[in-house]
Order: structure tokens, then C-alpha cells, then sequence
């Protein structure tokens, strides 16, 4: 509680990041800017020059990670501790050179130009910026759950101590608002604290929604001596993590901010997928098996299920491939008829004909048009993140659906099942684990290198570090219905375009 109102009343303390440098460095040295204009991002690339990079040049280089030395000339530089302690000895002896990169896109087509976006590889580096007594790190979780998160939170711990010598690591409670609410005082995390914390599901730390003060947020960063930021959320939180970055650096502080993807709708850009999606969209299975049994044990019956995704269907499309037992898959991607010889409920009717029963996915953000139109009333409402309140599409549809039947007098067993906050709040499964525990120690290596305003994740099955910078540039992933991917979930399910006129047609109208 006395930290916490430390934070409250001391303004930035500048003279801070100068006492830290000068112990990092040994001897007496003030932050000092460099004269020339610094670019955090140009990209150091072999392609395109810095000078005429246009936005779809930029697509194509090495991005560029930002790094506390492009902020200030006098940056420490120590060999890792890695090198010499007898437990991670053999890790030092692959430490990853500042140039090695992942490339992005690895498709060759023949006669075309290949010129692919480089990733930074992450990893230990041989040397670092920061001397591990002179770290206090904070670590932080914001946004919806998502299996994995004490499992970051330990393993961060666990690197930050274990490897590097840490001796100051805090958790901030429930999200962003635990920086600066006196109510929220941080927790100092040790070795029994976080013990046990991977077996179990949600945050131990807390999460929240809104409540993102930037003045607030970085003034207590500042007044807590933070030197690391560790952020773990989703796209909304990791726009809050590229203004914090970018505060920090206006302010002149030395302080490594780092972003770590947590999505189980799979929406952050460019990375291959981050944890917690794998345990989602496992768990998921049982909810669209027990709507399996459901439908083939009762006349006519129907099971439908509605699993998370506002924006993206990226766990619904994963779980009816893996299931094969899914007839239709809706996602917030694609329109679709409900009314109508080619509309969804037409083919619930053949389906039944031919088949006895049908299983129906439905993600949370499908359908919206439709039951928009059906609604005059509907207000947008917004949750405290400003995200958009989505109406339940699984009881609109399951009433649909009787409503229907009813009318043509036509026996249905309809089945619903929601599973969505049980496919979040479940521990991770073994390869989610392991994503937790290598982006963790990805995130610390970076960090402790002085690199900065970056979000580490996996492009291309390796980890690398992303300028947070270009997720918040790139926005939301979505499904791309032209993918392979999504024509194998129509080849699987066999759905036909649920619409009563091709959208070319209605477009010639
Ligand atoms: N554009 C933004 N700038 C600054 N902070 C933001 C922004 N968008 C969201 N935040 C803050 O980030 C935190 C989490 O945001 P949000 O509730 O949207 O979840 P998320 O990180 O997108 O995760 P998920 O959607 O997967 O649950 C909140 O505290 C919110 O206030
Ligand atoms: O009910 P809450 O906590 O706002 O979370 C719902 C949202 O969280 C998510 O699971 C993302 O974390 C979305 O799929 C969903 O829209
Ligand atoms: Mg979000």
C-alpha cells in the first residue's frame, strides 16, 4: 500500500533512469538523447532504404525492434549471465546474434519476385543492456482470459530470477487500473507464490476491461523504479502496451515495455497463433461431441453450439475441422441467409431429411446482420474496453430454428449448448504450455538485450520480436474465406453458401 501511494504522489522521477544508467554503465553518466534524430523503427534491411520505404516497402524488410540505445547513448552493455551459470551454461552457447531473422513469408512462386518481411529472432543474447540487480520488472494482464496466463506469469518469474538473477518482479493487479487504483496494491512475486500457479486457469494476477489512464499508468511506472514492463493481452491491450512504449520514451525512461500475445480468437496480426488457442479450441470438442450425441440420439435432433470469436472465427473453423462430425460452421466472416430455398434453415430441413440430425457451429460474432435486421431496437452497447456488445446469436438462432419448425409442424429435438467461458478458463494443455513457458523467456531475453515496444510470438513456428508498433498498424486478423483452410471447412462440413443469390448478383443488381 506504500508503493501505491508513492506512485500516487511522486511525479516522474527523472533522475531515476540517470542514477540507473549510471550504475548499469559504472560510472557517472546522465541519459543522454542522442543529437541526431533517431528512427525507432527504419528497418536495417538489405531492401529497401530507410529513405524511400512507402508503407508497401515497409511490408517487405526487416523490422526494425526498437532498442533502449536508439533512445540514449549511454546504454549498459554486459555479457550475459547465461554464459557462466552452471544451470543454463548450454543456453549461452547458442545465444542469438542481434542480426539472425525469421522470414515471413516463406511461399516461393515460380517466376515472382521473392522478397519477404524478416522478424528479429528472439532468444538470449550474448550481451545485455541491463544489469539484473538494477531490474524491477512488473507484470501485468489485461483483457478476457485465456488458458496460459499463470503459466506466463510463472515462467516470466522463473527466467527473470532463475536465469538472469532478477531479484524484483511484481505483479500488478487486475490490469491496467492496478498500476495507479490505491485499492490494488502490487504483489511481490516469489518462488511460492508462483509454484503452483501454472496448473491452475484464469489470472492469478486479475484482469480487467478499460480503465487504461496512460498518465496514470506510466507516472506510477516511473515512481515504482519499473525498469521492465512485461503486458500480456490482446489486441486492445497491446495498442494500451505501443502508448505506454511510446510515453515512456517521450518521458526519456529507460524502461524495456514488452508485449506478450494472448488470444484465443487467434486475432493479433502476423504471428502464427499464440497460447491458449490449442486448449480452446480441445475443450471445445467436448461441448460439439456432446451436441453430436444429443442430435444422432433424438428424432430430428439438432445440436448447436456457440464458441467465443466477436470478430474472428478462427476457433470455431478450427473446431469443426477437427471435430468431422460439424454439418455447418458460421462465422463472423461470412453472410448468410436464413430464410429461403439456399438459406441456413432449408438446409436444416435437409439435413434432417437425409441425414436424421445435423450439428451446427456458431461463433459469437456470426450473424450479426441478420439479427440486426430482425432487431429495430438493437443499440450498440460497449463494454468498458470500448469493445461492441454483441447480441447472443446462439439463443437468436435456436429460436429461429423452433420457430421455424413450429410453423411447418415439424418435430425437432434442439439441443443448445454454450461453452464459451469453459473453453477459457481451463489450465493449458502440454503444447500451450510450452508456448507460454518459450514466449516467456523469449520476452525476458529481449527485454534484458534493451529491446523495447516489441511483442514477442511465433511466425512460422519461431519465436521472434515484432515493434508492437506493427500489430497495432496491421489491426485484427480475420479469416480469409479464399484460404485453403476455410475450403476445407466447407469441404468437411459440405455446407453449401447458405445464400439465397450469390453476392456477385446482388452486387450487378
Ligand atoms: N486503443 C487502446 N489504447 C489504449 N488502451 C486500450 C486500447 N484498447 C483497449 N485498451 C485497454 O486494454 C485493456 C484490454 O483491452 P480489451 O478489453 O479490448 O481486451 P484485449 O486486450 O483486446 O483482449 P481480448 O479481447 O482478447 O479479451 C483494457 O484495459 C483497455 O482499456
Ligand atoms: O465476456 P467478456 O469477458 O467480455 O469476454 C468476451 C470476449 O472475450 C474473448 O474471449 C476474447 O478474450 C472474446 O472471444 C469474447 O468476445
Ligand atoms: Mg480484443
Amino acid at each position: 500500500m506504500e508503493e501505491v501511494a508513492a506512485a500516487h504522489s511522486a511525479t516522474m522521477d527523472r533522475s531515476r533512469s540517470d542514477r540507473f544508467l549510471e550504475e548499469t554503465e559504472g560510472g557517472p553518466r546522465t541519459l543522454r538523447r542522442s543529437d541526431t534524430a533517431v528512427d525507432l523503427y527504419h528497418p536495417f534491411t538489405k531492401t529497401v532504404s530507410p529513405r524511400d520505404a512507402s508503407e508497401a516497402q515497409f511490408d517487405q524488410s526487416v523490422y526494425r525492434v526498437p532498442h533502449l540505445r536508439d533512445l540514449a547513448d549511454n546504454v549498459g552493455r554486459f555479457p550475459s549471465p547465461l554464459a557462466t551459470a552452471v544451470a543454463t551454461r548450454s543456453l549461452g552457447r547458442s545465444f542469438v546474434p542481434e542480426t539472425e531473422t525469421i522470414l515471413a513469408d516463406i511461399m516461393s512462386k515460380k517466376d515472382a519476385e521473392t522478397v519477404s518481411r524478416e522478424y528479429l529472432r528472439g532468444g538470449p543474447r550474448e550481451y545485455t543492456a541491463f544489469h539484473p540487480k538494477s531490474v524491477k520488472a512488473a507484470i501485468v494482464t489485461c483483457g478476457g482470459l485465456c488458458p496460459g496466463i499463470n503459466t506466463v506469469i510463472r515462467e516470466l518469474y522463473m527466467t527473470l530470477t532463475a536465469m538472469y538473477g532478477v531479484e524484483e518482479v511484481y505483479g500488478v493487479r487486475m490490469g491496467y487500473r492496478g498500476f495507479y487504483s490505491p485499492e490494488l496494491s502490487l504483489v511481490r512475486l516469489t518462488s511460492d507464490w508462483v509454484s503452483d500457479i501454472h496448473h491452475r486457469g484464469g489470472s492469478v494476477l486479475g484482469s480487467s476491461r478499460g480503465g487504461f489512464d496512460l498518465e496514470m499508468i506510466v507516472s506510477a511506472i516511473a515512481a515504482y523504479g519499473f525498469r521492465h514492463v512485461y503486458i500480456i493481452g490482446g489486441d486492445g491491450t497491446q495498442r494500451g502496451a505501443q502508448a505506454i512504449f511510446e510515453e515512456c520514451c517521450q518521458r526519456r525512461m529507460c524502461v524495456s515495455v514488452v508485449g506478450i500475445p494472448k488470444t484465443i480468437d487467434n486475432d493479433i496480426a502476423i504471428i502464427d497463433n499464440s497460447f491458449g488457442f490449442v486448449t480452446a479450441v480441445e475443450e471445445a470438442q467436448r461441448a460439439i461431441r456432446a451436441a453430436h450425441v444429443e442430435a444422432i440420439s433424438g428424432y430430428h435432433g439438432i445440436g448447436l453450439v456457440r464458441l467465443m470469436g466477436r470478430h474472428s472465427g478462427y476457433i470455431s473453423m478450427f473446431a469443426t475441422l477437427a471435430s468431422g462430425d460439424v454439418d455447418v460452421c458460421l462465422i463472423p466472416e461470412i453472410e448468410f441467409d436464413l430464410a429461403g430455398d439456399c438459406g441456413l434453415l432449408s438446409h436444416i430441413e435437409r439435413l434432417l431429411d437425409t441425414k436424421g440430425h445435423c450439428v451446427i457451429v456458431v461463433a459469437e460474432g456470426a450473424g450479426l446482420s441478420q439479427m440486426l435486421r430482425d432487431d429495430d431496437d438493437a443499440d450498440e452497447a460497449h463494454d468498458a474496453s470500448g469493445n461492441v456488445k454483441l447480441p447472443n446469436v446462439g439463443i437468436w438462432l435456436s429460436e429461429e430454428i423452433k420457430r421455424h419448425f413450429r410453423a411447418r409442424g415439424r418435430e425437432i429435438n434442439l439441443k443448445y449448448l454454450d461453452p464459451s467461458y469453459e473453453i477459457r478458463s481451463v489450465p493449458p494443455v502440454a503444447t500451450d504450455t510450452i508456448m507460454c513457458t518459450l514466449l516467456a523467456q523469449s520476452a525476458v531475453h529481449g527485454a534484458m538485450a534493451g529491446y523495447t515496444g516489441f511483442i514477442c510470438g511465433v511466425v512460422n513456428t519461431h519465436h521472434v520480436m515484432i515493434p508492437l508498433r506493427e500489430i497495432v498498424r496491421k489491426g485484427r486478423t480475420r479469416v480469409d474465406l479464399s484460404s485453403r483452410m476455410w475450403h476445407r471447412v466447407l469441404a468437411s462440413t459440405l455446407q453449401p453458401p447458405l445464400r439465397n443469390q450469390s453476392p456477385r448478383k446482388e452486387h450487378d443488381k
